[in-house]
């Protein structure tokens, strides 16, 4: 599928899995250009999570591709997929609670890929100024917002050059869904190229350029975050409950 405008770092294309024997994913096709935020719409259940599970390898594709960086990693172990340079970031917390914040990051550190400038605990500082502040703070004594924040600082030490963010504003007091917008809005600024699911179309157009929108399995719609905005049949379709 040809996405125009960048290059094109992922490319999903027909991707079907299942649960046992319950089909979730019926042929889902999406491209996400180097440097872009898109996000990934759709209601609950609809197969968002399943979506970036099975790009990333945590659920086995039961057909279609997925090419990243124009190598087809189609059923990879998540690990090999991580390492060639795609960050995920699930839905639940993953930071070692005992573990400062500064400590949380150090933990995530990964070599390079050749040409990149690697992420330091400083750098995140600068995106996520809410963690500078609490830097010496075990992450136990942080809100689920600032947690959330870390787990995606901590995916950045690995140095990603695209990142998978599984439903980043669910459940954040609006003060902090805020921060995240900046947060991804910088990592986007700093050539990051970032997937993230959504339910939220405020939180998606504040963030993202265009969107997928999901339904049953398969993407029903796609189109800029702007156009969304107007296509009301589109979101009374397949996102308003
Ligand atoms: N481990 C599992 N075993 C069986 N069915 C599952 C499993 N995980 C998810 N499902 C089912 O797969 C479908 C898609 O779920 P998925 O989590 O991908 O949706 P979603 O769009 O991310 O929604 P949500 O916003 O609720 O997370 C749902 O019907 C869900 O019940």
């Amino acid at each position: 599928m040809s996405a125009g405008g960048g290059a094109v770092v992922l490319s999903v294309e027909g991707l079907r899995a299942a649960y046992g024997r319950a089909q979730i994913l019926f042929g889902v096709d999406l491209a996400l250009r180097r440097g872009e935020v898109a996000a990934l719409m759709g209601r609950n259940g609809a197969g968002k999570t399943t979506t970036l599970k099975a790009v990333m390898g945590l659920v086995p594709p039961t057909g279609g591709t997925v090419v990243f960086e124009g190598r087809d990693v189609t059923g990879w172990e998540p690990f090999r997929i991580a390492r060639l340079g795609l960050g995920y970031v699930p839905e639940e917390r993953r930071i070692f609670t005992d573990l400062t914040v500064f400590e949380n990051l150090e933990v995530g550190r990964r070599p390079l890929a050749d040409g990149q400038a690697p992420w330091t605990p400083e750098r995140l500082f600068s995106i996520f100024p809410n963690l500078a502040e609490m830097r010496a703070r075990r992450a136990s004594a942080m809100s689920g917002g600032e947690q959330q924040m870390l787990t995606i600082a901590r995916t950045l030490m690995g140095n990603p050059r695209a990142v998978l963010l599984d439903e980043p504003s669910e459940g954040l007091a609006p003060v902090i869904v805020e921060q995240m917008a900046e947060a991804v809005l910088r990592m986007k600024g700093e050539g990051i190229a970032v997937l993230l699911s959504e339910q939220n179309l405020s939180f998606a157009s504040a963030v993202a350029d265009r969107a997928y929108v999901i339904e049953k399995g398969a993407v029903r719609y796609e189109g800029t975050t702007a156009e969304l905005e107007v296509r009301s049949e589109v979101r009374e379709a397949y996102l308003t409950v």
